[in-house]
């Protein structure tokens, strides 16, 4: 188990040292279209598991979307703190 801080740093690592097979490196390589397309995906899976499935279904679809978001914010190089100055 990850916090969103801790699964942040471990993607910025991931971008920074571009190990071989990552999913991460393949999605940003991808580039921001294709991970905005990917975020739409998830976010429409998050609703479906929240109207239709279990609560731990909708668990899991609300965790890729934060993972989704996560990339694309590595993607445009904006850090947590830029996000949560919002909140
Ligand atoms: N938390 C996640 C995570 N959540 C979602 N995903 C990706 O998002 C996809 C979403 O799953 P779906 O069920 O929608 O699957 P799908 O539509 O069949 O997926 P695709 O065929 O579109 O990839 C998964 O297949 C993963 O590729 C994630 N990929 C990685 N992580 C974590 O990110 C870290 C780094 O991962 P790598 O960069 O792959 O090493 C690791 O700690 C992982 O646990």
């Amino acid at each position: 188990m990850k916090t969103f801080d801790e699964l942040f740093v471990e993607l910025s690592e991931k971008a920074r040292t571009r190990p071989e097979g990552s999913g991460t490196v393949r999605e940003l390589d991808a580039g921001v279209h294709a991970i905005g397309k990917k975020i739409v995906e998830e976010a429409a899976e998050v609703w479906m598991a929240a109207e239709y499935q279990t609560d731990d279904e909708a668990a899991e679809e609300i965790s890729q979307l934060l993972y989704h978001l996560q990339v694309l914010m590595l993607a445009k190089g904006l850090s947590p703190a830029d996000v949560y100055r919002h909140l």
